[in-house]
């Protein structure tokens, strides 16, 4: 075995040298920790440590424009979904509005061999027919077909998802649709039944995604009722957290829920 890599530090328990080793091409490498505390010297192993730096897909840059104010919290969103969700994988877009995320969505459980699906859903005729006007002029038929788009409230999810599907992902974006009727506006009340219809249908390794817009009247209530959903979940199997903006007080809250 030969040391990859060589690092001093000074802890509270004394000076600490890691000498990393590599046997290509397996095991991983082992971390060894030789620790002069007090003239004495221990070792230790540290356990595998990751062969080199190999950061999730796309969310370093993600999460830093996110940080530096040059990415949407919805591209943040997106580029989360990519770590979570897998080829051939089924999804659910809650609130399909125009389709956008409904698009993304498909890009990422479909592939060569056409597998995955996405149920995407809105109780407003009018956004179903728009998701499917941008799902038809920019998808081969093949892969529009693994599309299903149903107009229902999203607290009925389970009644048209088979129960034996595992889904991978319910996504949210709440509100009302950009450029139509902000009168048709998700209600805190079908909001919460509709999370915990997907906490119900999501399988270990999914996740719920929820974007909550606070600009608009009764915005801050939904929030309220989504972080107290969130907030409430065991955690020996969820873990859940929020990402937000703090000083522009009315951008939107991403709210996370994940299945362990
Ligand atoms: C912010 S828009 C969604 C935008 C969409 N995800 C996109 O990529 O364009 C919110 C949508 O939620 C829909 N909606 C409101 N209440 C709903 C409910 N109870 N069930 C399902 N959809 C609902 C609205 O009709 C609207 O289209």
């Amino acid at each position: 075995m030969t040391p990859l890599s060589l690092r001093l530090q000074s802890t509270p328990m004394g000076k600490t040298l890691t000498l990393t080793f590599s046997s290509p091409p397996s095991p991983p490498p082992m971390a060894v920790l030789v620790t002069a505390f007090r003239g004495r010297a221990r070792l230790s192993t540290a356990g595998p440590v990751r062969a080199s730096r190999h950061p999730l897909s796309g969310m370093d840059d993600a999460l830093m424009g996110f940080i530096s104010g040059k990415t949407k919290a919805t591209e943040l969103a997106h580029s989360i979904w990519e770590n979570v969700v897998r080829k051939g994988d089924v999804v659910v877009d809650a609130t399909c509005g125009n389709g956008h995320d409904t698009f993304a969505l498909l890009k990422m459980v479909a592939d060569e061999s056409v597998r995955g699906c996405v149920y995407g859903l809105d109780i407003q005729n009018s956004a179903v027919e728009y998701t499917s006007s941008l799902l038809d002029a920019s998808l081969e038929p093949k892969k529009r077909e693994l599309v299903k788009l149903l107009c229902i409230c999203h607290s009925k999810m389970e009644d048209i998802i088979p129960k034996s599907i595992p889904i991978r992902l319910v996504a949210f974006n709440l509100g009302y649709l950009p450029g139509g009727d902000k009168a048709v506006i998700t209600k805190p009340q079908t909001t919460l039944l509709a999370l915990q219809a997907a906490s119900r249908i999501i399988e270990s390794g999914g996740l719920i995604s929820v974007m909550v817009y606070i600009g608009h009247p009764g915005g801050r209530e939904e929030l309220e009722t989504v972080q107290a959903f969130a907030s409430h979940l065991p955690t020996d199997t969820w873990t859940s957290c929020r990402l937000e903006t703090l000083n522009r007080p009315t951008a939107p809250v991403l709210v996370l829920v994940f299945k362990k």
